[in-house]
């Protein structure tokens, strides 16, 4: 079972100025939080708070419901593991690398040899024991410093930004594995992310930090649909962000943006807004004769973006649109630049913002 993290009325000052305010976090036992925000919010700041590795100036850090004392944090260290974005291995062999820690611990030859093999096998990494470090490809580093975290067996993992360094194919099958691992043992995990397609398949819960303070916190699929503050909106991969006006009428919001289009929207508020539409909720249907409905917009293609197997799709419908689609649809579809289409959305996916 993973260890409870508790913050309570953390502040942290650098550089003369606070850069981080969190009045109370709680990580239960076994959960994976994910930390996202913008550069500078203070994510890194708060994972080092959370891991130890930096005493605030003020506030209290709980681990399991103890109160840290850090002159006294060592029992603590002992049952964390934390993962940087850069692997920093030692300049010797992968097998060695894996080992140390557990030999600093004591444990004997044996079963070191035993487990330091089982982590290797679980990255699959197993036939790189014997090469030295410095000769390892990115990816590779990372597997050999996950094997090295997970080889301690932490009740804790903390990971900044493992896998920003590494390449697509990597990083998906990196990630694949670590969400079954942490499934598996039940570890509690916290880690930094400016990679948002991460956070569906590795977080429970996100904490999303601007200027310091948690500004939103809700699972994955919350936080991509209903982003607090349009930064954010554009940092979880909302590429529709249409500034308007909304009304209540009955029980419908409507919104009339810049540009004259009016649509239904699925968040409750008056006034000034922006429009959040995220571009894999747009559908695109070939243009019929049959009366308007409502959030079905008359456009035509401008420009199509592939990108994997996925397309971007820009669309003129009066307001400028981006749809996303999958190459097969694209082709199914018979869908290419200037041609007419209709772009369809239900009122819930418009989520309103502030402005
Ligand atoms: N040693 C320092 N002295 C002064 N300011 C600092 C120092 N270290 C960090 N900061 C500032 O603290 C704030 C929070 O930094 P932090 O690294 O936690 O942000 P972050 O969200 O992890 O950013 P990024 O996504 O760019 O890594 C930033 O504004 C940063 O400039």
């Amino acid at each position: 079972m993973g260890i409870e993290i508790r913050l309570e009325g953390i502040r942290v000052q650098k550089g003369g100025r606070e850069v981080l305010a969190v009045d109370e976090l709680v990580v239960r036992g076994s959960e994976v939080w994910a930390l996202i925000g913008p550069n500078g919010a203070g994510k890194s700041t708060l994972l080092e708070v959370m891991a130890l590795l930096e005493e605030p100036d003020r506030g209290r850090v709980f681990y399991d419901g103890h109160k840290i004392d850090y002159r006294r944090a060592l029992f603590w260290r002992r049952r964390m593991a934390v993962v940087f974005q850069e692997a920093l291995l030692l300049d010797t062999t992968v097998f060695n690398n894996v080992a140390l820690g557990l030999r600093f611990r004591g444990y004997p030859r044996s079963v070191i040899k035993d487990k330091v093999e089982h982590w290797l096998e679980v990255f699959r990494i197993g036939n790189l024991a014997d090469r030295p470090a410095r000769c390892l490809s990115g990816g590779e580093a990372q597997r050999v410093s996950l094997a090295r975290a997970f080889v301690l067996e932490p009740q804790v993992l903390f990971l900044d930004e493992p896998f920003a360094a590494l390449d697509l194919p990597t990083r998906s099958s990196l990630i694949e594995e670590l969400h079954y691992i942490l499934r598996q043992t039940g570890i509690t995990a916290v880690f930094v992310t400016h990679d948002f397609t991460e956070l569906p398949f590795l977080a429970d819960h996100v904490a999303a930090l601007q200027g310091g303070r948690i500004i939103q916190r809700g699972t994955p699929g919350h936080i991509l649909r209903r982003p607090a503050s349009i930064e954010l909106a554009g940092l979880v991969g909302i590429s529709n962000i249409l500034p308007g006006e909304a009304w209540l009428q009955g029980g419908t919001v409507r919104v009339r943006l810049q540009g004259g289009v009016t649509l239904l929207a699925g968040t409750r508020l008056n006034g000034r807004v922006v429009a959040c539409l995220r571009p894999e909720e747009i559908t695109l249907q070939a243009p019929d004769t049959s009366a308007p409905a409502a959030n079905v917009l008359r456009g035509c293609i401008r420009r199509i973006v592939p990108r994997g197997s996925l397309c971007r799709i820009e669309l003129d419908c009066g307001i400028p649109l981006v749809a996303e689609t999958g190459i097969h649809q694209l082709r199914q579809e018979g869908l290419t630049p200037g041609k007419e289409v209709l772009a369809a959305f239900p009122p819930d996916a418009v989520h309103l913002i502030p402005a």
